[in-house]
């Protein structure tokens, strides 16, 4: 048993205790995902069937990786029954077979957020409320913190406490709202994420018998990440495990960041409660990163007063310091990753797979990717607007949604007139009005229109219309019988006249339209062939689009290979990389503005600073800069709190004037990064020469610092058009009229302008976005 031979004794204890519940809480990198994989082949190796084993991930990713490495203990064969996953997929999986027991098709629909929001915001209008006050996104979060507490639409009536406090907060009709949301889903016969657990948690409580099959099936049950279950997850894993008790959880409280989707740490900090006999395994060495990093993350987090004491230490080399570098702007940041990045990969070999960025919020993305890309440097951006998420490829899947659930009416309502095909809103709305007020699904009246035509009070061309769009629909659904998926989405691109829709439009934009529409038929092939591969495979569409909505996390997973991942510090959770760029490090984005107001909120933006740090392994940057292009306007901004609270031996800085200030301050902890925000920042010069000039070890790219004189009025899209000078008078679209006062940058994507505007005032723009004309 070669595996087991790389284990600790604390390691060791928790992959062989097989029996019985076992909790192990462990800082970061000290194993738990290791413990959790070698556990499971370990119960393999000594005759439990892995068909009896359940292991709850916390990605897609993560499940796939694992499920590797215990094939290569236990073969693959073994390694492919096993129910591994993450909650969402397990329980959809589940679901789908049970669905009859709640009256659900079999096929039904999973809506991702935007679908859902569709939904609510169709919800929103028919109710007539106000969308100022019921804003739908909100709404949304309400109704999912909701079902995540397992508070259903009758919980909810049946509990005038949650009445009140909705009253009081001015949303008396969040009940309703929330009433015929759920209506809408389960006519649409559709589920939104929420619902997987929430059904899930009905399933297993109003059925003993169902309960009782999946307990006996599921007599092994392993959860990754524990202290980020929220409320529902916690009720599945108990129930299911009520029986044979052989339950194991790993987790680390400091790490706990996702409490805005309703994640409960007190879940992992009751464990003992919950099963007095637990075994509890802590674990003390961290094999990931070096010392260095270890020592600086574990001060940070001990700031924490709501935090249960761990001893984490590392064996590894004490390594190199953390470097900070303080950049001028975003687009400066950017920069500086960028070529460090690819002084890294030419001086000391690392390929560029090595290296992750890290950033609080999604949108920060676009900096660090016009940067590699000038660079030419392969990366990858996971998560925020997935392929699956963009609009022509959800045009096309909701077609495909359509062929398998034709009650799916978001999908139906996005398609029907899409593209033109005559059948307006007006249409539209006489159908739903229609079929509601018949009590009849509106594809029963387009399947018999002939019958239903003479009360429909349309006229014989909107019928003629409306007959031709469903007969095409209809033969798409006898193609899907005998044809493979490929083939049955190329003929809905080409006969529902997407593709030529599209082709229509010659700009890049436009162009790039239509790659993707490729890419998504190439997918398919890909889901094919992959699908043949496994002993059980189904290579239905059905499985195809459940694949695609449960697979937010690993979007284009072929698309791996030699390159730099972006991605927010929440989809970081568990991973490693041996150099990490932790950016953004300013007051207000990390810590967020949204939450640094009470000690809670400040606390768990704490613990994402954690979970970040530790994901170095040998490496890791802090960067801030000190103004930054945000919400349409640059602004200037402090370096985060966080940064000053990393004890000064870990830190180096890149800038060597920080550095001078620093051993004038020197003290733990002085407040080194305690600049004056609103020093301007063009009186620097000198300054700023001198820094640039002393900085030998990474010169960042050249910079002129006097203002240009001229500079090209940049489209979006990238071609220049006309030159702009100072003096010059242009027109805002939204300003009016103004006077450029100053010009700075040379990079022609990034110009910066002052411009005055009669009405407006002064204003600092971005030529690139201004969008403003030469008068
Ligand atoms: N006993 C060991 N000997 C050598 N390497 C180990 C040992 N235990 C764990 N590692 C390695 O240390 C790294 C961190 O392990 P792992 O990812 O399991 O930690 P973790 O506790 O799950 O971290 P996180 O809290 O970030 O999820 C991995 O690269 C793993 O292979
Ligand atoms: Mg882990």
């Amino acid at each position: 048993m070669d595996y087991l031979k790389g284990l600790n004794e604390a390691q060791f204890e928790a992959v062989t205790t097989l029996q019985g519940p076992l909790m192990v809480l462990a800082g970061a990198g000290s194993g738990k995902t290791r413990v959790l994989t070698m556990r499971i082949a370990h119960l393999i190796t000594n005759g439990v069937d892995p068909f009896n084993i359940l292991a709850l991930t916390f990605t897609n990713k993560a499940a796939k990786e694992m499920k590797e490495r215990i094939a290569k203990v236990v073969g693959v064969s073994d390694a492919r029954s096993l129910w591994m996953g993450t909650f969402h997929s397990v329980f959809a999986r589940i679901l789908r077979s049970e669905a009859h027991y709640l009256g659900y098709p079999s096929n039904f629909t999973i809506y991702d957020a935007q679908d859902a929001l569709n939904v609510l915001k169709k919800v929103i209008k028919d109710m007539n409320v106000d969308a100022e006050i019921y804003k739908p996104k909100k709404v949304l979060a309400r109704i999912s913190q909701y079902k995540n507490n397992l508070i259903t639409v009758n919980a909810y009536f049946n509990n005038p406490e949650l009445m009140e406090a909705d009253e009081r907060a001015n949303m008396r009709l969040i009940g309703e709202i929330y009433r015929k949301y759920v209506e809408a889903c389960f006519k649409n016969g559709a589920m939104d994420f929420d619902d997987l657990l929430l059904k899930t948690n009905e399933l297993l409580t109003r059925f003993p018998e169902v309960l009782a099959k999946y307990q006996d099936r599921f007599r092994y049950i392993l959860v990754d990440e524990y202290q980020d279950t929220n409320h529902s997850q916690y009720l599945i894993v108990k129930a299911l495990a009520s029986k044979f008790e052989n339950i194991c959880v790993v987790g680390d409280d400091a790490q706990s960041i996702y409490s805005f989707r309703g994640a409960n740490i007190y879940n992992i900090l009751n464990f003992k409660k919950d099963y007095p006999d637990a075994v509890t395994v802590s674990l003390e060495q961290n094999y990931r990163s070096t010392q260095n990093i270890v020592d600086a993350a574990n001060v940070v987090i001990s700031k924490n007063l709501q935090q249960f004491k761990k001893n984490v230490f590392s064996e590894n080399e004490v390594g190199e310091k953390i470097k900070v570098y303080r950049s001028l702007s975003d687009a400066d940041e950017a920069n500086f990753v960028s070529a460090n990045i690819f002084e890294l990969h030419n001086t000391q070999q690392r390929k560029f797979s090595d290296f992750a960025i890290l950033y609080r919020t999604n949108s920060q993305t676009r900096a660090f990717e016009d940067a590699l890309r000038k660079k030419n440097i392969p990366y990858r951006v996971y998560g925020g607007l997935s392929f699956y998420q963009r609009k022509e490829v959800k045009d096309l899947l909701a077609y495909l949604r359509i062929l398998v659930n034709e009650n799916d009416s978001e999908a139906l309502s996005r398609i029907i007139n899409y593209p033109a095909r005559g059948i307006g809103e007006t249409t539209q709305n006489k159908l739903i009005v229609f079929a509601d007020s018949h009590n009849v699904p509106i594809t029963q009246v387009l399947d018999n229109l002939g019958f239903y035509a003479p009360q429909l009070g349309l006229n014989n061309g909107i019928i003629t219309k409306l007959g031709d769009f469903w007969a095409m629909i209809k033969a798409f659904q006898v193609m899907l019988k005998t044809e493979n998926v490929y083939d049955v989405a190329m003929e809905v691109a080409k006969r529902s006249s997407l593709i030529k829709f599209l082709k229509e439009d010659q700009t890049p934009e436009g162009i790039s339209r239509v790659e993707n529409i490729q890419e998504l038929l190439n997918s398919m092939q890909g889901f094919i062939e992959e699908q043949r591969q496994i002993e059980d495979g189904d290579p239905s569409l059905s499985n195809f689009l459940e694949n695609i909505a449960l697979s937010s996390d690993t979007q284009n997973d072929k698309d791996e290979g030699e390159k730099v991942s972006l991605m927010t510090i929440h989809l970081s959770k568990g991973l490693e990389f041996p150099v990490v760029y932790l950016v953004g490090l300013e007051e207000n984005l990390f810590p967020s503005f949204m939450s640094s107001s009470t000690r809670e909120e400040l606390e768990e933006e704490r613990r994402l600073f954690y979970v970040a740090l530790t994901r170095a392994e040998k490496q890791a940057y802090f960067t801030y800069a000190v103004s930054r292009f945000q919400w349409g306007k640059i602004t200037d901004s402090e370096p985060s709190r966080f940064l000053s609270e990393v004890d000064s031996k870990y830190i180096e800085f890149i800038n060597p004037m920080l550095e001078a200030r620093f051993v004038n301050n020197s003290g733990i902890n002085s407040n080194i990064f305690d600049e004056r925000p609103s020093e301007p920042r063009f009186f620097k010069k000198k300054e700023e020469k001198k820094t640039l000039e002393r900085n030998i070890n990474n010169p960042p790219p050249k910079k002129t610092l006097k203002p240009v004189a001229t500079a090209k009025i940049i489209n979006p899209s990238g071609s220049s058009s006309e030159n702009i000078e100072v003096g010059d008078k242009v027109r805002h679209d939204r300003f009016g009229i103004g006077e450029v006062t100053f010009l700075d940058g040379t990079d022609p994507q990034n110009i910066k302008a002052k411009v005055i505007f009669s009405n407006e005032g002064e204003k600092n723009l971005i030529l690139k976005f201004a969008k403003l004309t030469k008068i």
